[in-house]
């Protein structure tokens, strides 16, 4: 049984274990967030993320300052240049010939004109990498909507197949940079309070991510019929604690350091009235200084790259407030475009791929590897399903193009490893 297959590719043919079978994808989607590049574009950017969302006016005013006072450009875009270069040196480098096409949720290239230039360019079968590690609707259902909106829209449903790589919070890619960066950290404000003469002072390592509505976290990364249990509660919140406890494991045993660590939350949005995750890292930081606590470390554990809500909520916010009580403080490296992220994330492409397969999966936390394929009804939208890819119960995106592009594979001679999963 062929995976390209049409009576197969149908429907997404995937295993117990959400594991979809290899294919022979013919481009890598680097998808992403997208941010204003100029003080013009902050307005209507932040329009484009809050459509239908209900943020409050005076949030959006508010953030809106965060991107002026940096001359109205985020630096997502310009991270998100470097990761696809990278990604595409890497894939090189292994002769791993799959272009790297970016498009963004909220800011140009967006994600609709970029599955058209590709479709145009002949390409049939996309992976997506997103910029997002964890399961919630924000960082995985919403990226597989606005796939399945921009494919319904351009009418290219049913032409262009498009798949996405599995969360990787735990893959070692996106963890090991975290260890490197925690460990030099914690040395850091450990070095600073030897300084001050309390070497001994404690210190607590404040593992950060974006904070979300509740009832977003119980929903993250459920299944209809198959409901998991996990810690709080949520998918979301389990999968920080455990990859914040596979960090300190690796920063103990490589550094001999260690100290108390606790997962924190930033740059809520919303109503007041509406539940989000808590506490905020600046209470956390002001509790914690109240009972002794010299020095922060802070961890930036749900952001893949440096961009605005780490530069301000942390590098500005956060570390105002840990200046401002008098405490030691420094805020670790996000992965970026470390050299093991970058690999990280070709391995993740590798693990799809009939021609690279490497059928190892590595995972970090007893947790993953997480599935390639969204079990139904995963980090559900409460406003209203819409067309989604890459899930065991959609129907979008899944190809059997009848117009198949001059010298794409539709036969591969190569299907040998498609079925051991
Ligand atoms: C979980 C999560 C991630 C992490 C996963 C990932 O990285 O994808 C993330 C990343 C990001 N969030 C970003 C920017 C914004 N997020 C907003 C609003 C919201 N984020 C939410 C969640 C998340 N967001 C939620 C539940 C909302 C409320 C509105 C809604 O329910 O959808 C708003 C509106 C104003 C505000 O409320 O702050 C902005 C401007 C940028 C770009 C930064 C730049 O420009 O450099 C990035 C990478
Ligand atoms: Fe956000």
């Amino acid at each position: 049984m062929s995976p390209l297959d049409p009576q197969t590719t149908a429907v997404n043919p995937v295993t117990e274990a959400g594991r979809m079978a290899p294919k022979n994808y013919d481009a890598v989607l680097l998808a992403s967030f997208g941010g204003p590049e100029g003080q013009d574009d902050v307005i209507p950017f932040l329009r484009n993320v809050t459509r239908g969302r209900g943020i409050p006016d005076e949030r959006l005013e508010e953030v809106s300052h965060h991107y002026r006072a940096n001359g109205g450009i985020s630096p997502i875009n310009q991270q998100n240049r470097e990761l696809k270069a990278a990604l595409e040196a890497e894939l090189a480098a292994r002769g791993i010939e799959l272009p790297v096409l970016w498009g963004n949720r909220n800011w140009a290239p967006y994600i609709p004109e970029t599955l058209q230039d590709a479709y145009d360019a002949g390409h049939r079968r996309l992976l997506m990498v997103t910029t997002s590690a964890y399961s919630c609707y924000s960082s995985c259902r919403q990226y597989r909507e606005d796939i399945g909106m921009a494919l319904t829209e351009t009418g290219l449903d049913g032409r262009l197949e498009v798949d996405k790589v599995r969360q990787y919070f735990d893959h070692p890619g996106f963890v090991e940079p975290f260890i490197e960066g925690t460990a030099a950290g914690l040395a850091e404000v450990r070095a600073k309070l030897t300084e001050a003469g309390t070497p001994d002072a404690p210190v607590q390592i404040l593992f950060a991510t974006h904070s979300i509505p509740t009832r977003d976290a119980e929903a993250a990364g459920r299944s209809e019929g198959e409901p998991r249990e996990f810690e709080d509660g949520s998918a979301y919140v389990a999968q920080h604690l455990a990859t914040a406890a596979a960090v300190m494991e690796r920063v103990t045993e490589e550094s001999g350091l260690t100290a108390d660590w606790s997962l924190v939350y930033q740059s809520r949005s919303g109503a007041p009235h509406v539940p989000w995750l808590e506490p905020d890292i600046n209470d956390a930081i002001e509790e914690l200084a109240g009972k002794g606590t010299k020095g922060i470390v802070i961890v930036p554990l749900g952001f893949v790259s440096d961009h605005m809500e780490v530069v301000w909520d942390l590098d500005t916010e956060a570390l105002e407030t840990c200046a401002n009580l008098g405490l030691a403080a420094t805020r670790v490296p996000t992965p970026g475009t470390h050299r093991k992220f970058v690999n990280g994330l070709v391995d993740l492409i590798s693990e799809r791929t009939l021609a690279n397969n490497i059928s190892d999966r590595p995972a970090l936390t007893g947790l993953g590897p997480w599935y390639d394929v969204c079990r139904p009804g995963c980090c559900a939208n409460f406003r209203g399903e819409k067309p989604t890819i890459a899930g065991a119960d959609t129907t979008v995106g899944t190809g059997h193009d009848p117009y198949p592009a001059a010298g794409s594979a539709t036969s591969s001679g190569q299907s040998g490893e498609a079925a051991q999963l």
